[in-house]
């Protein structure tokens, strides 16, 4: 199987200090690979540096087989490798539904004053991404709040929102931060279970950073165990879980 994502030997120094060290790992259509380690490993390094948010020092990453590794963010974003943040920012006043359409509308041929002038083509295409997001919500099982103003949703409804308006542009490559930090154990259990989907069914490669390790354990296909920058272990779950060095450095910090 060809890689999505292809990360090698990437490094970010800042004036002395090693954030990322040579850093590599791939990441297939489908697949889930988190990314765990004690506070100050790199992971958020990692992330900006993949995403165009930190400049590396080293290294490269391929996209599709596409070097981005001195793009913008919204290059990046635009060639199909999206994230989300730890504040995502949905519009409060605007309702579920249409937060979620505010990520289709990267997609669409016609402008806001086509739809304006009722151009029976714009108002077509609103019709289709009305529909469309309406659909990505109920993949998610959040359609029911379809209506409800996104600032009236809890912490963890709004995190799931974010990643729906995500997700609606269609990107083969999702970085999610920290998608499930504080929320309920039950909302936690429905964020995995929508991140599964998410790369079961739509076949999106998943890059995620998450410290509750037994979610983690769960829900990934692969982990990146990383301590001081580097990387100190590469497995699946099981084989992460009976790793002596893995023990010795995250679980000691922890
Ligand atoms: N812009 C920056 N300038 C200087 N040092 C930085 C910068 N960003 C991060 N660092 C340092 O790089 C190291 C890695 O930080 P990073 O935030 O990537 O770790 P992390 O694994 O995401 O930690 P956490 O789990 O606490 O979020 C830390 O020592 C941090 O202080």
């Amino acid at each position: 199987m060809t890689s999505l994502l292809k990360v090698e030997g990437l490094s970010v120094h800042f004036s002395g200090l090693k954030a990322l060290d040579d850093v590599s790992f791939e990441l297939e259509a489908g697949q889930v690979r988190a990314v765990i380690g004690p506070n100050g490993a790199g992971k958020t390094t990692l992330f900006n540096a993949i995403s165009g948010y930190a400049r590396p020092t080293a290294g490269s990453v391929l996209l599709e087989d596409t070097e981005i590794v001195h793009c913008s963010p919204h290059l990046i974003a635009e060639k199909g490798l999206r994230r989300t943040f730890q504040n995502g920012g949905l519009f409060a006043a605007l309702t579920v539904l249409e937060n979620v359409m505010t990520g289709l509308h990267t997609q669409t041929p016609g402008t806001f004053f086509d739809v304006l002038l009722g151009r029976r083509k714009a108002v077509e295409a609103e019709i289709e991404i009305r529909e469309k997001a309406r659909d990505l919500l109920k993949l998610m099982s959040m359609d029911h709040m379809a209506d409800t103003p996104a600032g009236d949703l809890s912490g963890g409804q709004q995190r799931i929102v974010e990643i729906v308006r995500t997700v609606a542009s269609e990107p083969p490559v999702l970085l999610l931060d920290e998608p499930a930090v504080g929320l309920s154990p039950v909302a936690r259990q429905q964020m995995m279970e929508i991140i599964k989907r998410l790369s079961g069914e739509k076949g999106v490669g998943i890059l995620l950073i998450e410290h509750a390790v037994e979610l983690v354990m769960a829900a990934a296909d692969r982990i990146l165990v990383m301590a001081a920058g580097a990387r100190i272990s590469e497995g699946t779950p099981e084989e992460i879980r009976s790793d002596k060095a893995v023990l010795e450095a995250y679980l000691g910090h922890a």
